[in-house]
């Protein structure tokens, strides 16, 4: 492999043919490039040498710079089923399983509570006993093409419980095989689509791409010889992506996966450019991480945006530039120039979008705890709440306003259980929604057999997801101190605590006593977290910086290129990103591109490079996605001039 910073040389002349450009580019083997932007073989495909007749002017029903658009799929998936493991005949709608909605607190009991008080005989559900998992294929989700279109993979999920003790046969169950050989992809499925889609979401995007330059001379009675005016094209549209306050989830992006910018429209005669294409604006909720989509190795891409205040907007993708008209190529030599080129390809990329809420208090603990009914007596949320764990499937933000300058977003996350690393409940598919709390409330349930267990299960957790998440400021507030059992234990929890250095608080949530005391401290280690990030931060950031960085690679000089040759199918690649550009905007229509295309090689020095590396007669050669044949035409030295082969561009 040779790195060539060529010089020019005009006596080298060698020539390249365009060679059957129909066949399959093989893949290119030097791609550095951390955003990839996917050339495809269009316009140069169609490509005939035929000059006497090629158009001068290009005419299109798409004069004007294009719209853009957005796919739209079918609509989400409501409902998913449980089986459960006692019984796997009967299958129970989520939707079912909600209690009455004006239930709240004690009293009534759902059908649900009492269908698995029949079960168990134990009134209720044995929480530590369930799991999640994914089961067979037989589902609504078969013919979901949009679920397809959000995974690439057909899948099927469904939430079910299964007895940790003793499965369907009788057997024991070994709680340390449960996910043994399931990869952390495979977990995630285990969560129901729309709860993975409420923070998760994976799209397309494309700048648009620059309109072409056309080739025209003015004509008028009285002017006989006007001169070339063929106006250049418009530039693509640009990608764009915007914070929306109002939005808080990524579920719209289950109905719009792709997003493409207008295109530039074409230049006309008369010097007139091209309309320049539509932009597109991709709208996020606040907090949504923009990643690119892992490669087909399944390695991770990279880290593009952290978006967390409505109103940025980041310029992602820029659109691709207009192609130039002849009239931009008139100079002192060549006062006829009949040569346009192409649009440049907007970019193109598939995102990875992940939502981290933003919230300054993150409410965490067990399931059944009463984290719902804490966020519903201090904020004007109203979460559902019942007396079955895992109530809350996604997380529910809530307001506190305590006068009119000071309010605080606090986020009621699903339960926790132990063995959420493994996969148990809902895993930790939700704590990544508290790397951005800058506090933590613990709410432990009161009333269970082992408060103190609960507890230290929920830090092992969070430390299991992340150190730093675990090193969070946190209150501990144990609630239920309505109910005799809570009273019983709050002693012993207390000593325990205060061992630690922990100074736990009591409430009872559903009586909203004590709850006050607890979102004022929270209220005050919020307070404290902001004053010590003020002192450390940092200036504005640049949001631009992916269009920046593509607008570099799309300007890199012509003269950087690296060549490679594959000994096993005798080929030569040529490779760099100026270069490919140069390939894709030459237009072939106009005799003068190709002219031009020789003169640029051997310019910037690939013809020598390669001849240097031993490139012999009839040896394919490919520059971007341009296949062409080497000829060695006259044998005459290396001086003498090469023709241009015309039997390899048949
Ligand atoms: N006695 C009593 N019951 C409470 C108290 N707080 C909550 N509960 C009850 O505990 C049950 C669970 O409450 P939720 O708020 O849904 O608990 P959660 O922690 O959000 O549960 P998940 O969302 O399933 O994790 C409900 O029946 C509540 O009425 C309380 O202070 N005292
Ligand atoms: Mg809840």
């Amino acid at each position: 492999m040779v790195s060539s910073s060529s010089t020019i040389s005009f006596t080298n002349a060698f020539c390249f043919c365009p060679h059957s450009l129909a066949r399959n580019k093989p893949i290119p083997k030097n791609n550095n490039n951390n955003i990839s932007i996917n050339p495809k073989e269009k316009t140069n495909q169609n490509r005939k040498l035929n000059l006497k007749n090629a158009p001068t002017s290009i005419s299109s029903a798409t004069q004007g710079g294009g719209d853009a658009t957005t796919y739209t799929c079918l609509p989400p998936k409501d409902d998913f089923l449980i089986p459960f493991q006692n019984n796997p005949i009967s299958e129970v709608k989520l939707s079912d399983l909600k209690p009455p909605k004006n239930e709240k607190g004690f009293g009534k009991r759902s059908d649900f509570e009492l269908e698995s008080e029949d079960k168990n005989g134990n009134g209720g559900f044995d929480y530590e006993k369930f799991e999640l998992y994914e089961v067979g294929s037989d589902s609504d989700y078969e013919n979901d093409d949009d679920f397809d279109d959000f995974s690439g993979e057909d899948e099927e999920i469904l939430l079910g419980f299964e007895g940790v003790d003793e499965n369907v046969n009788g057997e024991n169950f070994d709680e340390d095989n449960v996910f043994e050989g399931i990869t952390e992809k495979e977990k995630e499925k285990g969560v129901p689509a729309v709860m993975r889609c409420f923070d998760r979401a994976k799209i397309y995007v494309k700048a648009g791409n620059g309109g072409n330059g056309v080739v025209a001379f003015r004509r008028e009675k009285f002017v006989p010889l006007g001169g070339p005016s063929g106006g250049d094209g418009g530039r693509g549209g640009n990608v764009y992506v915007e914070v929306d306050g109002s939005m808080n989830s990524l579920l719209p992006f289950r109905q719009s996966v792709h997003f493409r910018a207008g295109r530039g429209g074409h230049g006309h005669g008369k010097k007139q450019n091209g309309a320049k294409g539509e932009d597109v604006v991709v709208k996020v909720p606040p907090g949504t991480v923009v990643k690119e989509a892992a490669g087909k190795g399944g390695v991770q891409g990279d880290l593009l945006l952290e978006l967390l205040h409505p109103g940025q907007k980041a310029l992602l993708l820029p659109g691709g530039r207009g192609g130039r008209g002849n009239a931009s190529f008139k100079t002192g030599m060549n006062r006829v120039p009949k040569i346009a080129e192409n649009g440049e390809e907007g970019p193109e990329m598939w995102l990875e979008l992940e939502l981290k809420l933003v919230a300054d208090v993150g409410i965490v603990g067990a399931p059944n705890a009463g984290k719902s009914t804490f966020l519903s007596v201090i904020s004007a949320a109203q979460p559902a709440v019942a007396n079955y764990p895992f109530t809350t499937l996604l997380p529910n933000l809530g307001v506190v306003s305590f006068d009119y300058d000071a309010t605080m977003v606090v986020a009621d996350l699903p339960g926790l259980l132990e063995g959420a690393h493994r996969g148990f409940g809902l895993g930790h598919e939700f704590l990544r929604h508290t790397e951005r709390c800058s506090v933590l409330v613990h709410v432990v349930d009161g009333s269970s057999q082992q408060p103190e267990y609960e507890f230290d299960a929920v830090r092992l957790e969070l430390e299991m997801f992340s150190p730093e998440l675990a090193e969070k400021p946190y209150v501990v507030a144990f609630n239920k101190m309505d109910l005799p059992e809570a009273c019983e234990n709050w002693i012993s929890f207390q000593e325990k605590l205060r061992s630690c250095g922990v100074e736990p608080f009591c409430m009872s949530a559903v009586k909203s006593e004590g709850t006050h005391e607890v979102i004022c401290v929270a209220h005050r280690l919020v307070q404290e977290v902001n004053e010590a990030s003020k002192e450390g931060a940092t200036g504005p950031e640049n949001l631009n910086h992916v269009a920046e960085m593509l607008n570099k690679q799309r300007t890199a000089p012509i003269n950087e290129f690296e060549i490679s040759h594959d000994s096993d199918s005798n080929t030569w690649h040529v490779s760099g990103s100026g270069l490919q550009r140069f390939v894709q905007m030459t237009n072939w229509r106009y005799i003068d591109s190709e002219k031009r295309f020789q003169h640029v090689l051997e310019a910037c020095g690939v013809n020598k490079s390669l001849s240097k590396l031993g490139v012999k007669e009839g040896d394919t050669v490919f520059i971007g996605d341009m296949e062409l044949v080497w000829h060695d035409a006259d044998n005459s030295g290396p001086s003498s001039v090469r023709k241009w082969a015309e039997d390899s561009v048949k």
